[in-house]
């Protein structure tokens, strides 16, 4: 049984605590934020993410799990770190590496025995290299220490299916020495092991958000033609998915990409090669159409609502995407934000999050929230909005306009119930 521990009881840090405990490994997760270590103690878990209570639950319950809020004894006493701490946007676009450089710094005035570090969170290029000088510059010997690059590829949502079912495991080191370890440590992982240099693995990781957010603003402008020659683009979005070589997969048009990773990543990975002296006009016009999305179904909803100012608009959905309750970077709010802004009176329904914003109007009930409304806008696809009781909708509603801001009505449906269907490239 190897024994490691994870520093940092976020997303990533407890999903991957509870998959390396899972796969026989001893795990105790540590976070310097007590609040969070004593709930997790108390069998709470911080995060909502299907499937992921029961799992750290029945790992704590044989054993293999453990948390804990002193990081520095739990350095010493494990062989394996693998950092798991944020790397949030700074003001310009590049990556606050400062939760990095401290643990690094608690790693480096803590050390006394051989120590694989694995660096988990996503980084620019070129950091697990500074952390390797880091190492050398302090005086430790390069035979007391290896420098991993591991970065995660799991969803928010389906991290538990991600974690167990990986595309590929990336591995970057600077010597073959961890090289046996690692393998051991996801030997319950069955997926693809890639091997590379410490910069190529963050390279990987970086150049992998980077084509999804792609695929996303592609399906976003060809969306934008499709709906100017009144074409389905679900149609279209088919078509092209059936080939293998480009696959189905993130080409949902809509609001466009938010959460904790696309764009930051995006952002990063820009700063990164500018600081190289290196173009960047496809990432450059992938955020651009992106951030254009907004104002794109804010002008389809003007078509027959053309001032916004008074009326009352209610938003399903409020996180960045469904099966989550993260609202980091959530085009849903980026949109309300918009709303207010026009004086539009905003309420909001969302399964799993009540959201507290000045000006707006947060509903325990789905139904409650759209009395009297004049338009009601999809921001996120959960399934249970997908499953509305439109005649029920149709009822309560003063106008009967219905914004599908991720295509994932029938219009047909709404309109057999009375209601108006509003999409881009969606008819
Ligand atoms: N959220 C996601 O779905 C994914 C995130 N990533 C990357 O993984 C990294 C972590 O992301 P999240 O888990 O979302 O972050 P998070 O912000 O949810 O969690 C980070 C945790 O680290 C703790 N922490 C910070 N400094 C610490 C220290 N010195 N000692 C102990 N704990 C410390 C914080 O208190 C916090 O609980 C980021 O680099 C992110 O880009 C990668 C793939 C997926
Ligand atoms: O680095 C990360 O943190 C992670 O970022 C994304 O995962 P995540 O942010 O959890 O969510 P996604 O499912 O990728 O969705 C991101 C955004 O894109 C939007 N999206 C996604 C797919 C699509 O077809 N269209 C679309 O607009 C979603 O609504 C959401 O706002 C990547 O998918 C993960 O592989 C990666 O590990």
């Amino acid at each position: 049984m190897i024994k490691i521990c994870v520093v940092g009881a976020g997303y990533v840090g407890l999903t991957t605590s509870a998959a390396l405990a899972e796969f026989g490994n001893e795990v105790q997760c540590v976070d310097i934020e007590q609040s969070k270590i004593n709930m997790l103690n108390q069998g709470l878990i911080p995060i909502y993410e299907p499937g992921l209570g029961e799992l750290i639950q029945k790992n704590v319950q044989q054993g293999k799990l453990h948390f804990s809020f002193d990081v520095k004894d739990s350095i010493k006493n494990n062989s394996i770190i693998l950092i798991a701490v944020g790397t949030p946007p700074k003001e310009d676009g590049s990556s606050d590496l400062s939760y990095i450089n401290n643990i690094v710094d608690t790693i480096v005035s803590t050390i006394q025995d051989y120590k694989i570090v694995i660096t988990k969170s996503t980084v620019p290029p070129g950091t697990n290299e500074w952390i390797h000088q880091i190492f050398l510059d302090m005086g430790i010997d390069e035979t007391m220490f290896d420098i991993v690059s591991n970065p995660e590829f799991l969803r928010e949502g389906m991290a538990l299916w991600d974690i167990f079912h990986p595309n590929k495991i990336v591995f970057g080191t600077k010597t073959n020495r961890p090289i046996k370890v690692l393998k051991k440590l996801y030997e319950g992982g069955r997926a693809p092991l890639i091997f590379t240099s410490l910069t190529g693995a963050e390279m990987i990781k970086y150049a992998s958000n980077a084509f999804l957010a792609t695929k996303i603003s592609f399906a976003n402008e060809i969306a934008r033609i499709c709906d100017a020659y009144n074409v389905e683009y679900l149609d279209v979005a088919k078509g092209l998915g059936t080939d293998s070589r480009i696959g189905r997969h993130f080409l949902n048009a809509g609001l466009g990409f938010g959460g904790s990773c696309l764009p930051k990543d995006l952002s990063s990975l820009k700063h990164s090669a500018l600081r190289k002296n290196v173009d960047t006009k496809l990432l450059d016009a992938v955020l651009e159409v992106n951030d254009s999305q907004i104002e794109l179904y804010l002008k389809k909803l003007n078509t027959l609502l053309p001032d916004l100012a008074g009326k009352k608009i209610t938003v399903w959905g409020v996180t960045f995407k469904p099966n989550t309750d993260d609202l980091r970077f959530s085009p849903s709010i980026a949109l309300i934000n918009e709303l207010i802004n026009k004086g539009a009176r905003v309420h909001t329904y969302d399964p799993i999050v009540q959201l507290q914003l000045p000006s707006t109007c947060s509903h325990t009930d789905q139904y409650e929230s759209i009395s009297n409304s004049d338009a009601l806008i999809i921001a996120t696809e959960w399934e249970q909005f997908c499953d509305s009781n439109w005649a029920d909708v149709k009822s309560r509603m003063s106008r009967s306009i219905i914004l599908d801001a991720r295509n994932c009505l029938d219009g047909e449906t709404i309109r057999k119930n009375g209601l108006v269907y509003l999409g881009v490239g969606k008819q």
